[in-house]
């Protein structure tokens, strides 16, 4: 369970891009993190994936019974940016780096990639070096290699962006599988798409606050800016 609260950031003197008065998420479903360009959905983001210190405010996760849970180790939880980083190396290589990790080895190593690969329709391009891969086969690499590390949590900035329809709808299988294995979701998205559209909830950043909305429901609940909820 994520538990924030009044949290706001901005850079410079520019005053705070957006202030969250309260934020719940059960840390379950799938979220569609909706804004204009430059409104902080990364910012957000980085934020939650505690890569950035919020300038005001807190983000705290808890255990279902509120109690205080400790925040999310390394592969537990991942933000997976829009042009992610990929290892100088094959797209397998980039795999087994996260095997080792594991500490997986020889044919169970080699027999959980190649499973991978073939997931994420890979298997073609295992030799190929991952920076030269096009931008739907590089975000499906950063997807493959996040599955590996079974996050409990992916923070998703922009997987689409760029992407034509075949790629779009590639990732959104992918995505939507992932999902299957329990893994909570937030991706941000300024457009809607068949990817959007699969999502359980919608968290809009606009005019410097955030709106929740219940996709299923299609209910929104606006949060003013500054109120308590
Ligand atoms: N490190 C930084 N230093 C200064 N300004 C920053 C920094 N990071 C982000 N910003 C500014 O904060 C604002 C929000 O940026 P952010 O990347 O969070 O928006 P976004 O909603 O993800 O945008 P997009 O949809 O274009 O990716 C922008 O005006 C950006 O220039």
């Amino acid at each position: 369970m994520l538990e924030v609260s009044r949290l706001s950031h901005g850079f410079g003197r520019r005053p705070p891009l957006w202030e969250i008065p309260h934020l719940r998420w059960d840390g379950r479903s799938l979220v569609h993190l909706r804004g204009d360009n430059g409104s902080g959905k990364t910012t957000l983001l980085r934020l939650l994936a505690g890569l950035d210190t919020p300038r005001r405010g807190t983000i705290r996760w808890t255990l279902d019974d509120g109690a205080p849970a400790a925040p999310p180790r390394f592969g537990d939880l991942l933000y997976l940016h829009q042009q992610p980083y990929l290892f100088d190396t094959s797209v397998a290589g980039n795999l087994r780096h996260v095997a080792r990790w594991q500490g997986w080895r020889g044919d169970d190593a080699r027999s959980r990639i190649a499973s991978m690969l073939a997931r994420c329709g890979l298997a073609d391009h295992a030799r190929q070096h991952a920076r030269s891969l096009s931008g739907g086969e590089r975000m499906r690499l950063a997807l493959a290699r996040a599955w590996l590390l079974s996050p409990r949590v992916l923070l998703l900035d922009e997987p689409t962006a760029s992407l034509d329809r075949q790629a779009i709808d590639d990732i959104t299988a992918l995505i939507l599988s992932l999902r299957e294995t329990g893994c909570a979701i937030v991706l941000s998205a300024h457009q809607q798409s068949v990817l959007t559209e699969r999502c359980d909830a919608e968290w809009h950043l606009e005019r410097g606050g955030l709106q929740v909305g219940d996709m299923q429901a299609g209910i929104a609940e606006p949060r003013p800016l500054g109120a308590d909820s």
